[in-house]
C-alpha cells in the first residue's frame, strides 16, 4: 500500500516536471533533479533539444519502486542537501532544486538561478554547463566566445541595469544563456535575444519554453540588426523624460563590443536605432582596458578617443571587474561591466561625424603636443596658419598633450572647427590619411609629418 502511494506521488512529480518544461509558468510543487544523471525531461516541441535529450522518465519511475532505488535516492538526497553556497562554478553541473508543495523555495543551491535580482523563478532547468555539454557548444576561439557559468555573477551583471520588472530587454550574444536566465528571473516583460551563432539557438529555445510568451529569439548579427522596430511603440519616451523601460544587456566578444558601442554612440547622437524610444540604457561588458578608456577622466593614463566620444553623449560608469578566470574558457584579459545612460544634452552639441573627426585628429599622436594631431584637420598648404587660428579661437594651449584636454577644450575645438568649415565648405571633406596615401602612391619625398606612424588606438 505504502509502496503504491509512493508510486503515485512519483507519477505526480513526473507530471509536474513535464508540465514545467512544456508550458506551465509556475514551478512544480516538489521536484528533484540530479543533473549529473540528466533527469530533466526533453521539451515536448520545438526543433531544439529533443534528439539530444535522453529519455529517462520510465527509468525514474521504475527506480522508485524497488528498495535499492529508494536507498540510492535517500543517499542522493543527502548529497544534494549538502550543496553549499560556496560551491565554485565548476560544481554547478551537480546542483539540484528542491521546491516544496506550495511552490515555495525550500532549499536551492545559491549557484542556481537566484539572487537579489530574482523576482520570477524559472522552472528547474539543466544548468548552463549542462546545456553546453548537451548541445556540444564548444567555445569557438575565432569568435572570442567566453562563457559565464556562475549565475551569481550573471545576476550581478543584470542587477547593474537597475530594476527590470516589466522591462523590455534586448540581450546581445546570449550564447548558452547564463545572463539570459538572470534577466528572466528579474521578471522582465519581454526579452529579445540576438545571437549570431546558430549552435546556441536550440538551448535558447529551451529557455524560451521555460518562460512562455516572454522570449523572442533572433538568429542574426547585432551589428546589422535594426533596433528601431524591436520594441512596442507605446514604450517611447521623450528624450528629456526619464529613460524608457527598455534595456540593452550583453556580454559580447571584444571584437564586437568596441565597434558596436561606437555605432550605438552614433545612434545616441542621432536619436535613432535603439534610441528612437528615448534614452535607452545599456549594460555591456568590455575588455577591462577598454572600459578604463571609456570612463577615463582628463589627465588619466587611459584618456582616449573613446573617453570623449562616450562621455560627451552618456553618463558612463565602470561598475565592476570580472576576472578572466570567471569565464570558460578563460580569456587572456579581465572584463569590466560598463553602464551607459544617454545624456539629455550632449556635452558637445555638434554632429557626431564632426566631433569624431576632431577627437580622432587630436588623439592621432597621443604622446606629442596636441597641436600635432589637431593640425591634421587642415591641408598641408594652410596647415600652420589654420591650426594657430583654431587653437587661439578655442583657447586651447597647443603644448598640452591630448590626454590633458578636458571636455570643454574639445567643445571649443569642435565649435570653432564647425565655424571654419562653414566659412570653407571644402574643409570638412579634407582627409589627412587620404592625402598621405596619395603622396605615397606618387612617390613624393616624404617629410617627417608624412612618414610618422599615427598612435591613435582604434
Ligand atoms: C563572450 S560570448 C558570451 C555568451 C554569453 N552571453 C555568456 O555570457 O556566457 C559572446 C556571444 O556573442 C555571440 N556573438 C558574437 N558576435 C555576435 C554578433 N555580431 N551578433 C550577435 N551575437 C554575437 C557569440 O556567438 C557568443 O554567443
Amino acid at each position: 500500500m505504502k509502496q503504491k502511494r509512493k508510486t503515485l506521488k512519483q507519477r505526480m512529480n513526473k507530471h509536474h516536471v513535464v508540465a514545467a518544461f512544456c508550458s506551465a509558468p509556475t514551478p512544480p510543487p516538489r521536484m528533484r533533479t540530479r543533473n549529473s544523471r540528466r533527469r530533466w525531461p526533453s521539451p515536448s516541441h520545438g526543433a531544439c533539444a529533443a534528439p539530444l535529450l535522453p529519455e529517462r522518465h520510465g527509468q525514474r519511475e521504475r527506480g522508485g519502486t524497488c528498495a535499492s532505488g529508494r536507498r540510492k535516492r535517500r543517499k542522493r538526497g543527502r548529497r544534494e542537501a549538502s550543496c553549499s553556497g560556496a560551491a565554485p562554478a565548476r560544481h554547478h553541473t551537480r546542483v539540484s532544486f528542491l521546491v516544496s508543495a506550495g511552490g515555495k523555495e525550500q532549499k536551492r543551491c545559491p549557484m542556481a538561478v537566484r539572487g537579489k535580482v530574482a523576482a520570477f523563478n524559472l522552472p528547474p532547468l539543466p544548468t548552463v554547463g549542462e546545456i553546453i555539454k548537451l548541445f556540444r557548444l564548444q567555445a569557438q576561439k575565432q569568435l572570442s566566445q567566453n562563457f559565464l557559468l556562475d549565475l551569481r555573477l550573471t545576476d550581478k551583471i543584470v542587477r547593474q541595469a537597475g530594476k527590470l520588472k516589466n522591462a523590455h530587454v534586448c540581450e546581445v550574444g546570449p550564447g548558452p544563456g547564463g545572463i539570459t536566465r538572470s534577466i528572466l528571473n528579474a521578471d522582465v516583460e519581454q526579452l529579445l535575444l540576438v545571437e549570431k551563432d546558430p549552435r546556441f539557438i536550440p538551448g535558447l529555445q529551451m529557455l524560451s519554453e521555460a518562460a512562455p510568451g516572454k522570449v523572442r529569439i533572433v538568429h542574426g548579427d547585432i551589428l546589422t540588426f535594426k533596433m528601431e522596430k524591436a520594441f512596442p511603440k507605446h514604450l517611447k519616451k521623450n528624450w528629456e523624460d526619464e529613460p524608457p523601460n527598455i534595456h540593452i544587456i550583453g556580454n559580447l566578444p571584444f571584437s564586437v563590443s568596441t565597434p558596436l558601442i561606437i555605432k550605438w554612440l552614433e545612434n545616441v547622437s542621432k536619436k535613432n536605432g535603439p534610441f528612437i524610444y528615448g534614452r535607452t540604457q545599456m549594460t555591456l561588458t568590455f575588455q577591462k582596458e577598454v572600459a578604463e578608456r571609456l570612463t577615463a577622466n582628463t589627465g588619466g593614463k587611459q584618456r582616449s578617443r573613446l573617453s570623449i566620444m562616450s562621455q560627451h553623449l552618456c553618463t558612463v560608469e565602470n561598475r565592476f571587474v570580472i576576472p578572466g578566470q570567471a569565464f570558460v574558457p578563460k580569456p587572456e584579459v579581465d572584463v569590466a561591466v560598463v553602464h551607459f545612460t544617454p545624456l539629455v544634452q550632449p556635452k558637445i552639441q555638434q554632429p557626431f561625424e564632426l566631433v569624431e573627426k576632431v577627437v580622432r585628429s587630436a588623439f592621432q599622436f597621443r604622446r606629442k603636443h596636441c597641436f600635432r594631431g589637431i593640425e591634421t584637420l587642415f591641408p598641408e598648404s594652410e596647415r600652420l596658419k589654420k591650426t594657430e587660428e583654431l587653437m587661439m579661437a578655442a583657447d586651447v594651449d597647443p603644448t598640452l598633450r591630448p590626454f590633458q584636454l578636458s571636455m570643454s577644450h574639445f567643445r571649443n575645438l569642435c565649435n570653432t572647427y564647425r565655424k571654419m568649415c562653414e566659412e570653407d565648405p571644402s574643409l570638412f571633406a579634407y582627409n589627412y590619411r587620404e592625402e598621405l596615401k596619395q603622396k605615397k602612391r606618387q612617390h613624393l619625398p616624404k617629410n617627417t609629418s608624412q612618414t610618422e606612424q599615427t598612435e591613435e588606438e582604434n
